[in-house]
């Protein structure tokens, strides 16, 4: 699978992009670690890569740029605030988007990726151009409102130590009700970053209890395609989105941003209804959309 590479250097960032094929897609993600909206949008691109096989050529780029120690490159996509993602090919910016609106930038990716991979053998060609709301009765509200931008100057980046004098100065430590917004706006983000999101113990590759290893296993089966967050990787998620969800367990599977439940429940949902999830099958033609 694809992941969130991070640029160190001008020269990274150049070598990088010149080894990508022309018709690949890079995904430029431009962030800075003070501003908290940009850890929400890490974690949503992360899941997003994840979605993404690695191909050789790859067809899809992810990478990660700290917009105030590598101003030149801000200046260049014109980034005025963070988080900012830039989509791109030969060169040319397709698109950018300004903001943490997770369900834009992820719709973005997807129709861009969905453009010019088809010569690539990627198994996922066509289903990821765009995958229509799949539960018409869902409100598929354009992304959390906490939208909060932390404006960065790319052509006047502060030296390091400025930079964390800026975070020390502008983060002031939050009461436990604000970390609980906080974490609840990271949560509406994270359940949105693919249309079908699991939320696991482990990877799918190396699932870290028999639950969710079931429940990749019927994914796997139904060849959907799906992003994951491994809650073993981060305790706040982990505990913070039972009381989200309202859902005591792992592993959750969510759809266009709902809850469907656990192992038992969705096992109870194909039971009820063997088409379920069949809509966001790789195997599904795609003129059926
Ligand atoms: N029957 C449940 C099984 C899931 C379950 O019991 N998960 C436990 C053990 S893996 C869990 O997540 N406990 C809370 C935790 O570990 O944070 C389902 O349908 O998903």
């Amino acid at each position: 699978m694809s992941a969130l590479t991070e640029i160190t250097s001008e020269a990274d960032f150049s070598s990088h992009l010149s080894a990508l094929s022309p018709s690949a897609l890079v995904v430029l993600y431009f962030h800075t670690p003070w501003a908290a909206p940009c850890a929400q949008m890490g974690a949503v691109l992360a899941a997003l890569a994840s979605q993404y096989p690695a191909t050789t050529p790859p067809t899809i780029s992810f990478v990660s740029i700290n917009a105030e120690e590598l101003p030149d490159i801000s200046e260049e996509y014109d980034v005025s605030a963070v988080p900012f993602v830039v989509c791109l090919r030969s060169g040319q910016i397709l698109e950018s988007i300004s903001g943490s609106d997770a369900v834009k930038v992820r719709d973005a990716v997807e129709r861009h990726a969905g453009r010019g991979n088809s010569a690539a053998g990627d198994p996922m060609d066509g289903v990821r151009a765009h995958i229509p709301p799949p539960l018409s009765a869902v409100p598929r509200e354009d992304g959390p409102t906490t939208a909060t931008q932390a404006p960065v100057t790319a052509s006047h980046a502060p030296p390091a130590d400025a930079a964390n004098a800026t975070a020390v100065a502008s983060a002031p430590a939050l009461t436990p009700e604000q970390s609980r917004e906080a974490l609840f706006a990271r949560l509406e983000q994270l359940v949105k970053a693919a249309s079908v999101m699991l939320f696991m113990k482990g990877t799918p590759s190396s699932p870290q209890c028999g639950f969710s290893r079931q429940l990749v296993g019927i994914l796997r089966e139904r060849s959907v395609k799906y992003g994951f967050f491994n809650i073993l990787a981060d305790e706040d998620v982990r505990q913070g989105l039972k009381e989200y969800a309202e859902w005591p367990t792992f592993p959750q599977l969510w759809v266009a941003g709902e809850l469907v439940g656990g192992l038992d429940i969705v096992r109870e949902e194909i039971n009820a209804d063997p088409e379920f999830l069949n809509q966001f099958s790789v195997n599904k033609p795609t003129t059926s959309a």
